[in-house]
């Protein structure tokens, strides 16, 4: 899909992670800011933008589970995914240096995953969280800031005319972030190359229901990549009585899980009909291509200052 049709809705403003992402899912689409992830999910709902782009895991991070959340309040559907590397800077305005700092802004995701580093780099700074990594680099040049650094992409720097501080100053080179695709309608699942499907399910009370549902993939050789469990916001705890000694609190999850098929295939329909036995609750957020790029990590950590 070359996308120059395709507006693509994204959380941030220019020089954010998530624009870039929607240029590597959809090259040449026209990418829409919006000032939250919220508005990213209305612009498809209200047919202002054609698909949304949201982060979902961080491999220094780990998941973005308020984003799990929103998957499941919206009726979007999963259409693609791209994993994209991230490559942070430390930006402030041309002439400051690294003594004037007194603190760093950034995503919060894009601070954790800077965290040993900027104690590494020996700064006395506070940490502060905003929206997103691009709209910390524009605060900073909007307010003309002589204190304060941003965590940011080196697109950010040139779109706002800062001047990079460090460059490369995640924890870890190979630092990826993935993101799923989202649009108003599925696509339709096929087997000529690999593909990924993303459910979310309830188990029901009962003997190791959780294992007899994640056995259903195993004993069909389909292997999972990812589980997240989240609360269960509907039904939060479960009591168990048991007479002699009280009440037990069991807390309730929602599962996520990816797994390696594609819903055209009759294996991964069976495992979902065995599931479905065992669950209270199952939704399929989508089934859609893997990224399948080569792995081409972000450049070395050459953090100078
Ligand atoms: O703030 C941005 O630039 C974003 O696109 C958000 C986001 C995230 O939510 O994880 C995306 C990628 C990076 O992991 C850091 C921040």
């Amino acid at each position: 899909m070359h996308g120059s049709q395709l507006r693509v809705a994204y959380q941030g403003v220019p020089g954010a992670y998530s624009e870039a992402a929607a240029g590597k899912a959809y090259p040449n689409c026209e990418a829409i800011p919006c000032d939250q992830f919220e508005v990213a999910f209305q612009a498809v709902e209200l047919w202002i933008a054609d698909r949304a782009v949201l982060p979902v895991e961080n491999s220094l991070g780990g998941s973005i589970h308020r984003n799990y959340d929103l998957l499941l309040r919206h009726r979007l559907h999963i259409v693609g995914e791209v994993q994209l590397p991230v490559h942070h800077c430390l930006l402030a305005l041309p002439g400051v240096r690294k003594e004037y700092l007194t603190r760093v802004i950034s995503h919060p995701q894009a601070l954790s995953q800077c965290e040993h580093t900027l104690t590494k780099l020996g700064l006395n700074v506070t940490r502060e969280a905003v929206d997103d990594t691009a709209g910390a680099a524009e605060y900073i040049a909007n307010n003309n800031l002589r204190d304060t650094a941003a965590i940011a992409s080196a697109r950010a720097a040139e779109l706002y005319g800062l001047q990079i501080l460090a460059d490369g100053i995640q924890d870890d080179s190979g630092n990826v972030t993935r993101f799923v695709m989202l649009a108003r309608d599925p696509i339709i699942p096929r087997t000529d190359r690999p593909f990924k499907t993303s459910i979310v399910f309830a188990h029901d009370k009962g003997t190791s229901v959780l294992f007899k549902v994640l056995s259903a993939f195993a004993f069909r050789n389909i292997s999972l990549t990812k589980i997240e469990s989240r609360p269960h916001r509907n039904r939060p705890i479960r009591l168990v009585d048991d007479a002699n000694v009280g009440t037990a609190k069991h807390f309730e999850y929602l599962f996520y899980v990816d797994f390696e098929a594609s819903m055209a295939e009759v294996r991964a329909q069976n495992a979902l009909a065995e599931v479905q036995e065992f669950t209270s609750f199952l939704r399929v957020l989508g089934s859609y291509p893997m990224d399948m790029t080569p792995w081409s990590p972000s450049r070395g950590d050459e953090h100078s200052l």
